[in-house]
């Protein structure tokens, strides 16, 4: 029956509505709304669960046993999210190593609050300064493989043949049902993994000004040694040639400008 109801918060609605009309629609009628929640994108049996709970009604209710209240209820409740859902927007920052994704995302964090900038998971060590919870959850590799095992990322991958980072799914669901602008700063592969699950993604790749200031700038951030930058240029030109899998370019010459074309995307059409 979930076929029944397509992705998206209008349709179940329009489903639930069905249920309630004086049509012959047994399979609506019949349809568990535990089913009909969670054919939502991002809902899951436990929000869906919790949602019922706030709406009171039972857990084992199908749309043609509800009563009055709960039915008025439940259509205010599907129509509110759909009008979030609808007015909110997930931007996804990729792009070459070095080429300023990090420090335009933190431009972004400080000069743009009503930006919600996604905090990812990581298997590798803080670095001096980095804070848990705010730059990145820092989890041993059980946990990630725990993360991974539960449906908790979104999109994870393994960054520079070393430590794995992936996007928590919950925050970002919560955010985009509240309406909020979401931002991710992760990898190609990552970007990928989100276009294939949420094709309403905006896929931004941010371009250095040229090849000669991308090798500066990575030799100029003097985090890695000499072989290290070998291989992380190496990787560079692997990632420049995929700027066509992105719907928009952007090259960061001075980071205030970049960080400004990125978040005009939020409220372009
Ligand atoms: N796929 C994916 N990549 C991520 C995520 N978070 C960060 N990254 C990428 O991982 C790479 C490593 O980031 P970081 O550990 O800060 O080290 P840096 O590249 O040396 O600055 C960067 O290219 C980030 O874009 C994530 O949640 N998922
Ligand atoms: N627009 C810019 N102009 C000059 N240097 C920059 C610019 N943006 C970033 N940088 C510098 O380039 C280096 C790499 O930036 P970073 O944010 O770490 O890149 P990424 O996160 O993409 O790996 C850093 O030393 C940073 O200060």
């Amino acid at each position: 029956m979930k076929a029944a109801v397509a992705s998206g918060e209008r349709s179940a609605l329009e489903v639930a509505r069905a249920a309630w009309s004086d049509a012959d629609v047994p399979a609506e009628k019949s349809l568990r709304v535990r089913d009909l929640l969670t054919s939502l994108p991002g809902i899951g049996p436990a929000r869906a669960e919790a949602i019922m709970g706030d709406l009171r009604i039972a857990p084992s209710k199908r749309l043609g046993g509800l009563g009055t209240r709960q039915r008025s209820e439940l259509a205010d409740w599907l129509a509110a999210r759909g009008r979030k859902r609808g007015s909110s927007k997930l931007v996804v920052l990729a792009g070459p190593t070095a080429v300023g994704k990090g420090t335009v995302s933190a431009y972004i964090r400080e000069q743009y609050p009503d930006v919600n900038l996604s905090v990812s998971a990581t298997t590798r060590k803080p670095r001096p300064g980095e804070v848990d919870g705010v730059h990145y959850y820092f989890v041993d590799d059980d946990e990630f493989d725990r993360m991974i095992r539960d449906r908790e990322l979104l999109e994870w991958a393994t960054v520079h043949n070393s430590y794995r980072y992936g996007t928590p799914r919950p925050p970002i669901d919560r955010a985009l049902d509240a309406g909020d602008k979401v931002m991710l700063e992760i990898d190609l592969q990552g970007a990928r993994q989100v276009r294939d699950a949420m094709p309403e993604a905006v896929l931004v790749f941010l371009l250095p000004p040229s090849w000669e200031e991308l090798v500066r700038r990575l030799i100029g951030r003097g985090t890695e040694s000499a072989e290290e930058q070998a291989r992380r240029l190496d990787t560079a030109k692997v990632e420049l040639a995929a700027q066509d899998e992105f719907d928009v370019r952007i090259v960061n010459s001075d980071v205030g400008t970049a960080a400004r074309e990125v978040v005009d995307l939020f409220t372009a059409p």
